[in-house]
């Protein structure tokens, strides 16, 4: 067997949800109405930082969303000044005390990497359903644990992949489901940001090895999920490469490529006959902390190509190629889409905004998880447990190959 195959590739055709429900079925033209019907859920917040403040000001914008507690890991002032901020009613020193806070629904988790696993099993045993940060867990063995778990307690589990749920990606999905570009045959994309200039270096958990930082486990799941739903099988190979840094120990970027064979039955193509309809393709993804990238994403199709503008992982903004019937090379005819962010209110700017690039786009991610507990679902159909655990599978490769094989190295000469 090819040392670099990793598992066989899943008996599935494309489809847009895993319920088999249309895509369009979760998304509304008007997005802001979008957002006002969402169905009523109470959220605890675990963690106080960054990421936990814009995704408590972007459940402002939908209003059913109750934020009832929030938590810090050990500091009770830290949770009272972070309910003050948000207008909590309640704040806990401890996360298990939240958890055990019965009017919590839903726990949203924005701390460190590491504690995914103990974090994940203590709120779904308080019997909570779970929105857990990117990467679901530090592991595929993880990530099937937590998924597995959730599954046997019948509670919501879903990870924090937000791009799924921006009116960007959805209008891109039904693009390639409706073959506006042909048959998708590779994929790129890009996700570099300078880090220093907003993380101080060496003492940021996103450099530290023990809180499992590094360069894969905070970027890479965004141009890893966005080529798996491109695709109509899962990928049969990978192939990884990734600099480390000498100081601290932890990847400051890396490739990855992966390859995707034809959905099981696809007719070959006769030789002299053409090449689409096959299905199978190339991804090529880089991703590190060392300088500034266009974050962009470009599908590429027998038809044409779909660019995904930057920032990819959060977009408003889709220009499509589609190539000239009867021209050869380079004749398209060009489409561009642009899908405004919801509207920041009074109250979210006054308590201080965001700190990251369009998160008032988590309000949609917020509202699809919202839609989904309200229904019964345990995932969501943007983005399932099985992509998660199959964006994990590829990391572990990443991890375990781009240290020997491929040649991860110290960065010293
Ligand atoms: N979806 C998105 O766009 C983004 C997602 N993220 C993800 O969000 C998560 C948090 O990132 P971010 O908010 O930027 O991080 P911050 O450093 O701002 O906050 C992380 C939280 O984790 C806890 N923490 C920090 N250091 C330690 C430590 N040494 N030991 C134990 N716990 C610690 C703290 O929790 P407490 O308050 O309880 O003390 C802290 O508030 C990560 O998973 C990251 O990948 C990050 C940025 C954007
Ligand atoms: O998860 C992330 O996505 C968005 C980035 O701005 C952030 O730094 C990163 O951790």
């Amino acid at each position: 067997m090819d040392p670099m195959a990793i598992s066989a590739p899943l008996d599935v055709v494309l489809t847009n949800t895993a319920s088999g429900k249309a895509y369009e079925d979760y998304a509304s033209p008007d997005h802001n109405s979008f957002l006002l019907s969402t169905p009523p859920l109470k959220w605890g917040i675990l963690g106080t930082g960054r990421i936990c403040n814009d995704f408590t000001q972007s459940l402002k914008l939908i209003p059913s969303a109750e934020v009832v507690a929030c938590a810090s890991r050990n500091s009770l002032p830290g949770a009272e000044g972070f309910a003050e901020k948000h207008g909590i009613p309640r704040s806990y020193g401890t996360y298990e005390q939240m958890c055990g806070d019965e009017d919590v629904e839903i726990v949203y988790v924005g701390n460190v990497h590491l504690f995914r696993r103990e974090v994940g099993e203590m709120v779904l045993k308080a019997g909570k359903h779970c929105l857990l940060e990117k990467p679901i867990a530090l592991s595929k063995s993880d990530a099937v644990y937590l998924t597995s778990l959730a599954s046997s307690l019948n509670l919501f589990l879903s990870e924090g992949m937000w791009t799924r749920y921006f009116p960007a990606i959805e209008h891109v999905r039904s693009l390639i489901s409706d073959c506006k570009i042909g048959t998708v045959t590779a994929f790129k994309s890009d996700f570099h940001f300078h880090t220093p200039d907003q993380e101080s270096y060496p003492g940021s958990p996103l450099y530290d090895p023990r809180l499992a930082g590094g360069s894969a486990m905070y970027l890479a799941s965004y141009p890893i999920s966005g080529s798996l739903c491109c695709f109509p099988t899962w990928p049969d190979k990978v192939v990884c490469n990734g600099i480390i840094d000498g100081a601290t120990g932890v990847d400051t970027q890396g490739t990855i490529s992966l390859r995707f064979p034809p959905p099981p039955g696809a007719a070959s193509a006769a030789p002299g006959e053409r090449l689409d309809g096959m299905g199978g393709g190339m991804a090529n993804l880089d991703f590190g902390f060392l300088g500034e990238s266009a974050e962009e994403t470009t599908i590429i199709g027998t038809g044409g190509r779909i660019v995904v503008h930057g920032p990819a992982h959060c977009p408003t903004k889709v220009t499509v190629h589609v190539k000239v019937p009867g021209s050869v090379r380079g004749e398209a005819s060009v489409t561009e889409a642009e899908f405004p962010l919801p509207r920041v209110t009074e109250e979210v700017r006054e308590s201080g905004g965001f700190y990251y690039p369009n998160s008032q786009g988590l309000a949609y991610e917020a509202s699809a998880v919202a839609r989904c507990v309200a229904r019964g679902e345990r995932e969501t159909p943007q983005y399932t447990a099985e992509e998660s655990v199959k964006v994990m599978e590829i990391i572990d490769e990443y991890r375990k190959h781009g240290a020997g094989l491929c040649g991860l190295f110290r960065c010293q000469r």
